[in-house]
This record gives structure tokens, sequence and C-alpha cells, in this order.
């Protein structure tokens, strides 16, 4: 359990209406960040909430290679229509690598890593964030139910673990189809497709009490592989599985 102070609070007016801005520390915290909360009108059920991991060459700068910029201004619009909401900035840069980090992350990306490939080469996690300064703020605050604007489903477990009611709302930028992103976010964490499909759905069903639990088996004698590039030949090597294999393997699990 993360605790914060408050250091101070003044009134923002910005293009997005007059904030009641909020700066808290972790006292705890060696680096001594200074998250930032913004307040839109005053706190209420089911209120919009974006919580926002501070990008400062997306959201200062402007730059294409994430959609952080774009998502901040997307929230605060959000919040602005609605004249009620919250906006936590969280001072955890790069996905909590830092900026020089992220960018050297970047530098490997033009050479052809992915981000995740990337952080871990420069011997960092995929993702170092980390959501417990949230909830302290939310509750600080008293909020207890809130529409939270995301696609990331560690934020949700975070909120729901530290018992806040809350509707997922997807965020929806210009970058694409976001139904998928829940799915494609954590695939890349993974680092290998079916495994990061099978924990974003594993994330998507298990409060319902359903677990879920890949099944890799390799290749399978099937008409499927035979129209996928698998000849007859292929067909009668020995490392190739029967589908009762995998059907005798299931139960196993
Ligand atoms: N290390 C690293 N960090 C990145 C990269 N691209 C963006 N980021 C960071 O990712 C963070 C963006 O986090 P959020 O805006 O909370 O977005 P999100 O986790 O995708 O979640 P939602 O937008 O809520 O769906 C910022 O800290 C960015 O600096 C990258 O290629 N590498």
């Amino acid at each position: 359990m993360v605790s914060i102070i408050e250091k101070v609070c003044t009134k923002l007016p910005t293009k997005y209406g007059v904030y009641t801005t909020f700066l808290f520390v972790d006292p705890e915290d060696s680096l001594q960040r200074e998250h930032c909360a913004l307040l839109l009108g005053t706190v209420q059920k089911n209120m919009l909430l974006r919580i926002h991991s501070e990008c400062f060459t997306g959201d200062v700068l402007g730059s294409t290679r994430c959609d952080c910029g774009e998502q901040l201004r997307l929230s605060l619009e959000r919040i602005a229509e609605k004249k009620n909401g919250i906006l936590l900035y969280l001072r955890q840069e790069g996905r909590g690598i830092g900026l020089a980090e992220k960018l050297r992350a970047y530098n490997l990306q033009d050479e052809g890593y992915d981000t995740v490939d990337a952080n871990l080469r420069l011997g960092h996690q995929a993702d170092l964030r980390n959501y417990d300064v949230a909830v302290a703020i939310l509750q600080y605050l008293h909020v207890t139910s809130v529409d939270l604007l995301t696609n990331n489903p560690n934020k949700m477990h975070t909120l729901e673990e530290a018992g806040i009611i809350l509707n997922k709302h997807e965020i929806k930028t210009t970058w694409g189809d976001e139904s998928l992103v829940v799915q494609a976010d954590i695939s890349t964490v993974a680092g290998v497709e079916e495994a990061g499909f099978a924990q974003a759905l594993d994330y998507e069903v298990r409060r319902k009490g359903i677990k879920v639990t890949l099944i890799a088996p390799g290749s399978v004698r099937s008409n499927f592989a035979m129209g996928h590039g698998r000849s007859q030949k292929d067909m009668k090597r020995c490392d190739i599985l029967n589908p009762e294999d995998v059907a005798d393997a299931v139960p196993k699990f």
C-alpha cells in the first residue's frame, strides 16, 4: 500500500476547463516524483477517469511514434464534454524506464527490434509501470467508482483489486481499431503472439472464474495444415502429431 502526501492544490485554467490541480508525492519514492491529479467539477459516482503515464515525446512534442499525446488530448476533451472527470498524470515516463532509456529503445526499434525486445535488450522489463499511486490518489480524493478511459487491462485490475468500482471505456485514437488493442498490447508484452492472445483472453474472463490454458502443440496432421503449405510427404513425418494426441492431452490440464 502506497502512501501519498498532497504537496499543493491550485486552480488551473486550460482550454478544456478550469481544473482543480493537485500535486502528490509518495514520501518513500527515492525519485520524489510529483504526480498530478486534474479534477474537473466535483467528485461523483462513475466519473470519467483517465490514468495517463507521462510521455514527454508524445504529450509535449507531439511525437507520432506513439499515440500518447492524442490519448491525452482526447481524454481531456471527453472530460470537458461531460464537465466532470479526473485525469491522473503519473510520472512514469517511457513505461517506467525513463526518458533516456525510452529514446535508446527507439534507436533499437529503428534497428528492427519491437518495443518489448528493445526494452529487454536494454536490461529492463517489458513494462515497469505501477498503478498503486493512482489508487492512493483516488482513495485520497474519495473516488469510489469510475468510468475508466483505457485499453490497458493492468490498470483495470489494479483499480478493481483496490475495490474501486469500474466501468471500462475504450479510448479510440487514430491508431486503428482499439477493440483489438487489449489483445495487441498484451501480445506485444508476451512477445509471442499466441501466448499473448491467451493471456488477453485470460484477463478478460478470469474474473468470471474461467481459466484459460494455452495448448500450442506445433504441427498437427489436418486439412488445415495441408492448406497452409504442408505436403502429403510432411503429413507422413513421425514428428507431426495426430489430432487425437492433442485431444488426449487436453484433460491432463
Ligand atoms: N519503453 C517504451 N515506452 C513507450 C513506448 N511508447 C510509448 N511509451 C510509454 O508508454 C506510456 C503510455 O502509457 P499510457 O498513456 O498509460 O497508455 P497505455 O498503457 O497504452 O494504456 P491506455 O492508453 O490506458 O490504453 C508512456 O509512459 C510512454 O512514454 C516505447 O516504444 N517504449
